[in-house]
């Protein structure tokens, strides 16, 4: 798939990706037959000419419509394992999987369905494919707070599997603010906080994730680059930023890899990571992502490798975990 000269994957961390994201049309397409669910793309050539999109919303209309054909636990089984098998062949030790339940319990899918199927699959990740695997439960920011707030107390069947909360769907006109109520429970039940902050968004809504939300990671958060007083505390506190290279060029946020603004947080100091967000949709999974950038922007091996240590390091994984991993990007960095 790479040419050549591209440099071997180091072990990675992926921190920001939607599982839902991960649906490849071929297995949209399985799923629909054998729920008996009609697309408006019937067949894979019409289907695919879909994945062409203006901006975040324009995307959304099409990611959403295909969690139809997601209905039976075996379903996100299948979804969750296909993800695994792609993710482990690049490289992806650890993954930290977001999952919008509200995208389907809104059309009549409880949610038992949906988090007991990705357990199956996330449960025995380690044994089959040599990678652990959490979720995330995001909130769609478009959907009223309330709904939010009152789905924190029913994830406690899964906490173990599922490890903390995000913030995602349209991003501009729906500022993090609202959601502090839904966050405060969250932390108060033992989960961890991030959420999607500046990828179309103002650097307020970042610092709006930071203050109101109290999270612990940014996933995009490109747009803080517009505030050099933000960028400066984003660089104090270590804020850990989930970057998404070719996501931002599928969704225009970036007119060019070959302009990613990467670079210029990593030139900055920020503590940042490479990831995929909606690999079916935007032309590659994490390794994809970081040998597209690398070679767009040039970047150094000592870049590359900082780029996997820190994806480990702003991941919820436990210290010893951290430890040997990051040990392993060392090792296969020594080649
Ligand atoms: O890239 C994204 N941004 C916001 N919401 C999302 N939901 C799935 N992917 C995305
Ligand atoms: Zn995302």
């Amino acid at each position: 798939m790479h040419p050549s000269s591209d440099p071997p994957a180091l072990p990675t961390a992926e921190l920001h990706v939607h599982v839902e994201g991960t649906l490849e049309p071929e297995l949209a397409l399985d799923l629909a037959r054998r729920n008996g669910v009609r697309l408006r793309h019937p067949d894979l050539a019409s289907l695919r000419r879909a994945y062409s999109f203006a901006d975040l919303p324009s995307f959304l209309d099409l990611y959403y419509e295909l969690t139809a054909v997601l209905r039976e636990p075996q379903d996100f089984t299948d979804l969750a394992e296909a993800y695994l098998a792609r993710a482990a062949a690049q490289a992806v030790r650890h993954a930290e999987v977001f999952v919008d339940p509200q995208a389907h319990t809104s059309r009549g899918v409880p949610l038992e369905v949906v988090l007991d199927g990705l357990a199956e699959a996330f449960g025995t990740a380690e044994e089959r494919h040599g990678l652990s695997a959490r979720v995330i439960v995001s909130f769609l920011r478009d959907r009223d707070p309330r709904e939010a707030d009152a789905l924190v107390p029913r994830l406690r069947p899964w906490h173990g599997l599922v490890i903390g909360v995000g913030l995602d769907s349209a991003e501009v006109g729906f500022p993090p603010e609202p959601f502090a109520r839904a966050y405060a429970l969250a932390a108060d039940e033992g989960l961890h906080r991030v959420a999607h902050a500046g990828e179309e968004g103002p650097p307020a809504y970042v610092t709006g994730a930071l203050d109101a939300l109290g999270v612990e990671r940014v996933d995009h958060g490109i747009r803080s680059l517009e505030d050099p007083s933000l960028v400066a505390r984003l660089r104090e506190e270590q804020v850990p930023l989930t970057v998404c290279p070719l996501s931002n060029v599928a969704l225009r946020a970036v007119p060019d890899l070959a302009v990613h603004p990467l670079a210029r947080m990593l030139d900055a100091g920020l503590r940042v990571s490479v990831n995929s967000d909606d690999p079916a949709y935007f032309g590659g999974y994490l390794h994809d992502n970081t040998a597209a950038v690398s070679r767009a922007l040039g970047l150094t091996a000592a870049q590359r490798r900082q780029l996997a240590e820190d994806g480990f390091r702003a991941s919820f994984l436990p210290d010893a975990d951290k430890a040997r991993h990051l040990a392993a990007v060392a090792a296969a960095d020594a080649g």
